[in-house]
């Protein structure tokens, strides 16, 4: 075991694991879960193994782990179609809408570990918008998840039981900013480390804004079409080569019309 900002970790680390270097913006380790629901309603084991092995390392260690993720991402997927069913009728599209433009939808669970703060309380990962359409994030009772709302950092303290339900960027495009992406940060402090989860929802195919908010309102669309894979791909750049200037920063403002 080596120790890596106060967490102890195997040396020979598994696929879907990662850990940003010191001095990078956000500060934490994960791991990444995928698992494809198309097929069938509730998890297999083939759904685990079906094209997503890559990021699916379960530790042979902990035989009740398979068994935990596999139940969470069949709870937290239930739990999006439920969302994306309000949301499509709080639209005014109808309860299914959002489960049809999502029918390809990739749904990773990134469960991540944030190592307690070394001088003070941190920015433990740094201010973003989620690129997905919406995030469901589990927090445990540590605390120092916060969204900005009106320029002020506001505290979303842990309650048992509850999930913290993000817009993220897709949901802005398509409802062209009728929806807004939270931007929302973690700090963490001396005390402990911090331990959460964030499952996402991310289309597969080109993203546009929906001519219902477009041209059947009389209004212009407020971003060019893009593919999430290539905005994945430059956020991800983003990550391991931070741009010199603000303005370099690939944020969905890159394909703003
Ligand atoms: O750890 C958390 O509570 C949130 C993580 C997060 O914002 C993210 O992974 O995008
Ligand atoms: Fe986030």
């Amino acid at each position: 075991m080596k120790v890596r900002g106060g967490v102890s970790v195997p040396q020979q680390m598994p696929t879907g694991y990662n850990v940003y270097p010191p001095g990078s913006w956000d500060l934490y380790e994960n791991l990444y879960y995928c698992a494809s629901r198309r097929s069938s309603p509730r998890q297999t084991t083939s759904d685990f193994n079906d094209g997503n092995a890559q990021c699916n390392a379960f530790l042979e260690d902990l035989p009740q782990l398979r068994f935990m993720i596999e139940r969470l991402i069949e709870y937290l997927g239930k739990t999006t179609d439920l969302i994306e069913s309000l949301i499509s009728q709080n639209l005014g599209l109808g309860g299914y809408f959002m489960k049809e433009l999502n029918r390809d939808k990739i749904e990773p669970l990134k469960v991540l570990c944030y190592p307690k703060a070394i001088t003070e309380e941190e920015i433990r990962a740094w201010q973003h918008q989620d690129s997905s359409c919406i995030t469901l994030v589990g927090q445990d009772d540590t605390g120092g998840y916060q969204v900005l709302k009106d320029a002020k950092w506001v505290d979303i303290k842990p309650t048992k039981g509850a999930l913290v339900i993000n817009v993220g960027d897709i949901l802005q495009v398509w409802s062209n900013n009728r929806f807004k992406s939270a931007t929302h940060r973690v700090l963490n402090n001396r005390e402990r480390r911090r331990c959460s989860f964030a499952f996402a929802t991310n289309p597969k195919k080109l993203v546009s804004s929906l001519p219902q908010f477009t041209s059947e309102m009389n209004r212009p669309a407020a971003y060019q079409s893009f593919f999430y894979e290539d905005y994945m791909v430059k956020r991800v750049r983003n990550k391991t080569h931070p741009p010199a200037k603000p303005e370099d920063f690939a944020d969905i403002p890159i394909y703003a019309l």
